[in-house]
């Protein structure tokens, strides 16, 4: 596989039967947050499609008679009218075999926001375009898409095949291709260069409490929340088959994991060591052999490593559910006809009462809320990433996380937020999307 870096856009390989093999590249208006995604393919170069956040989608296509190809910024110029210093630009294209032979439908991926297929558009020329910027409202159609399991999808997650957080991503997406990072930042990278669509990540247990980790890392990337996934989480300890308990010196996974089993592992009296995920310490043993080593792990892992399972159900509570979020480069559009949930984080002015006016805003208008997490101000200021993706560098005393049981499309918390913003001295929108309330066994 080869990264070619791409200075002026966000770009992806597709191969058209009509068109020739070329590029997508998607630019971000930073002042509008509209997205425009253009194809330029070897047989000439077209706008696909333009699409407004908020509510209106505007379509257009564009082909280049004399099949030249001009700076993106300027063919984005030509469409919008916008300075090109207006469009937010960065990214890679990754060219291997499989990104090579993506067809052009595949930027379809987009959910609740339809991108015109290339193959079906009349060819327009470059004047014709600006006058061609219709804007439509969303109709019931683009709001009742049929649910996607997947199959087109790769899905980063951190750990190694037979993690929790695979399974995760398979509830999510069932039939979607999961791809393995080592660290969760690597997955957050992995959404924001296209090198895959979706990052599942955990971001909360009923036993062991927040991964602060991808707290602050929802902070630092300009990824969107558009779902959740609740997993209960079902330990097993595993060994080498046929070891027994007593040879057992030590104990290893992922330190959630080994929270959440206290009460079984201090009975074991063996020493505990936290390894970068649960499937990652059974791979280890079944690698090495390590017959004085037990792992805390998945039933899978165990399957996929040739390990037995010597303790079975081992987590402190059956009720052991992990919350994962799952994290896209564009937003979905919220809906009212189906529970919803929005995440925020927001900052304060010091003083007293602020936080209970803050929260106030919710209760006042009977809004739920679902969890209520705070980040400390650090020694080191965090890196803020704006909506033009350019990150600054904040001190803050707190930073409150809340969740709360409602829709952005939802006028109540849209004036709740409304209210929160006039003396919030930073709010951010992460994700208004589907709760998930049918938790299901790993
Ligand atoms: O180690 C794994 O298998 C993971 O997917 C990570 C993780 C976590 O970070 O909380 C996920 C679910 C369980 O709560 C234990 C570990």
């Amino acid at each position: 596989m080869a990264l070619i870096r791409c200075p002026s856009s966000r770009m992806r390989a597709v191969e058209s039967p009509v068109y020739g093999n070329g590029v997508v590249c998607e630019n971000v208006d930073a002042v509008s947050g509209r997205s425009i995604r253009v194809a330029k393919l070897r047989r000439g170069a077209r706008v696909v499609d333009i699409s407004v956040a908020g509510g209106l989608r505007v379509s257009t296509v564009l082909t280049l008679k004399n099949n030249s190809w001009p700076a993106s910024t300027s063919l984005l110029e030509q469409v919008t009218g916008r300075a090109s210093q207006h469009w937010q630009t960065s990214g890679v294209l990754r060219m291997n075999s499989r990104a090579a032979s993506a067809k052009v439908q595949e930027e379809k991926s987009v959910e609740g926001l339809q991108t015109v297929d290339v193959e079906e558009l009349p060819v327009f020329s470059t004047k014709e375009v600006v006058s061609l910027q219709i804007p439509e409202p969303l109709s019931m159609v683009d709001l009742a898409l049929p649910p996607r399991h997947g199959s087109d999808l790769r899905v980063a997650y951190q750990g190694v095949p037979g993690a929790y957080s695979e399974a995760a991503a398979a509830k999510a997406y069932p039939s979607c291709e999961a791809v393995p990072c080592d660290q969760f930042e690597a997955a957050f990278q992995a959404v924001e260069l296209w090198l895959v669509d979706r990052a599942v990540l955990p971001i909360e247990n009923s036993l062991g409490g927040s991964i602060h980790r991808n707290y602050d890392l929802l902070l630092q990337h300009r990824l969107h929340i558009v779902g959740e996934v609740q997993l209960l989480v079902h330990h097993c300890l595993l060994v080498i088959p046929g070891v027994k308990k007593e040879e057992l010196q030590r104990v290893i996974s992922h330190q959630q994991a080994l929270a959440q089993c206290e009460q079984t592992l201090s009975t074991l009296g063996v020493s505990r060591e936290a390894v970068d995920d649960t499937a990652i310490a059974a791979q280890l043993i079944s690698a090495h052999s390590l017959r004085d080593t037990a792992a805390v792990a998945s039933a899978r892992a165990a399957e996929l490593y040739g390990l037995e399972i010597l303790m079975d159900g081992i987590q402190d509570d059956l009720d052991n559910v992990t919350r994962f979020l799952i994290l896209a480069r564009d937003p979905i559009i919220p809906r009212i006809d189906r529970p919803f949930k929005t995440s925020i984080v927001f900052t304060l002015e010091e003083g007293p009462g602020v936080l209970f006016k803050a929260l106030a805003v919710f209760s006042l208008r009977s809004i739920s809320l679902t969890k209520i997490e705070s980040r400390p101000q650090r020694k080191r200021p965090l890196r803020v990433v704006d909506d033009r993706n350019l990150g600054t560098a904040k001190y803050f005393d707190y930073l409150f996380y809340v969740d709360f049981e409602a829709s952005m499309a939802d006028q109540q918390a849209q004036n709740a937020l409304g209210h929160l913003q006039e003396f919030a001295t930073f709010l951010r929108v992460l994700g208004s999307y589907p709760m998930d309330v049918n938790p299901m066994r790993a």
